[in-house]
């Protein structure tokens, strides 16, 4: 198994204190790991270091084989699916899901004077009908419904047919219809042979998709655990996580969590 994201012993320190502090982390190309934790704890700085947009105070970060800090970031890019409100909130709203889509090929966010290729095309239309958007292909981005958005911003991530993809709470703020519809195209990705290794950040036990591997759970900066998911999501290491006794059930794959 190839290693596609290695973290080495990595604080990030912000205003003299550590965000992240001694974190030692692989993913490998097989993997699909969820990070839990409660609000501050770390997992969006995790995930921004994976995605290249941060560099840490101390430690090392490789990416697809590439040391952060010694290499062409602009080059890694396109090789990191990387999905997250904050990039939603730059797409132009007035563009078709087509093109938003099809623009990740350029890494651009609108269409302009880029020349695309019928394999543009082919590909972002296979995508769309993979992520059960195509009937939304010549709707205005901004028309959607937040559901719809979320699967647009993961069907862009994986447009370029990244090596690793990166999803930072991809079923905030949806319907439990539209949050189950998601997680259950989550895991079908997950478990197709061609899916990148992943990496989901949630806040949720609920969410985690079936066909996801591994899990890491982090408080103040700090991993408290992490390995296999039915050895990591336990009650114990949640309780520790979250601070307050909680009890954890799995059903068929899919867990539940309630405050004891
Ligand atoms: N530039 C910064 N300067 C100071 N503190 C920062 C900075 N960026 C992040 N932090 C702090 O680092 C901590 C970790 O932030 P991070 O966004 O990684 O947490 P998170 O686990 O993703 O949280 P949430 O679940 O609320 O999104 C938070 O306390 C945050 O306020």
């Amino acid at each position: 198994m190839a290693k596609v994201l290695h973290v080495e012993d990595v604080s990030v320190l912000r205003d003299g204190s550590p965000i992240l502090d001694s974190a030692t982390w692989t993913v490998g190309s097989d993997e699909r790991w969820v990070i839990l934790g409660p609000n501050g704890a770390g997992k969006t700085t995790l995930l921004q270091l994976a995605a290249t947009q941060l560099y840490p105070t101390l430690g090392t970060v490789d990416i697809l084989g590439d040391r952060l800090g010694r290499t062409d970031v602009f080059e890694l890019r396109p090789r990191i699916g990387f999905a997250s409100s904050a990039l939603s909130k730059r797409l132009p709203q007035g563009e078709t899901v087509l093109n938003v889509v099809m623009t990740a090929a350029y890494s651009v966010t609108g269409r302009w004077t880029e020349e695309y290729e019928n394999i543009d095309e082919k590909r972002a239309h296979r995508v769309l009908n993979e992520w059960k958007l195509d009937h939304l292909a010549d709707r205005a981005f901004g028309t959607l419904s937040d559901g719809e958005q979320k699967r647009v911003q993961i069907a862009r991530a994986v447009m370029t047919d990244p090596e690793l993809l990166l999803l930072d709470e991809p079923a905030s703020s949806l319907d439990l219809g539209a949050r189950e519809e998601l997680v259950a195209l989550l895991g079908g990705f997950a478990r197709s042979s061609e899916a990148p290794a992943i990496v989901m950040v949630t806040h949720h036990v609920e969410e985690i998709p079936v066909g996801f591997t591994h899990a890491l759970l982090i408080r103040e900066g700090r991993i408290v655990a992490q390995g296999p998911l039915a050895d990591t999501v336990t009650s114990d290491n949640l309780s520790t996580t979250f601070g307050l006794p909680i009890n954890v059930t799995e059903t068929g794959g899919r867990y539940n969590a309630r405050a004891v």
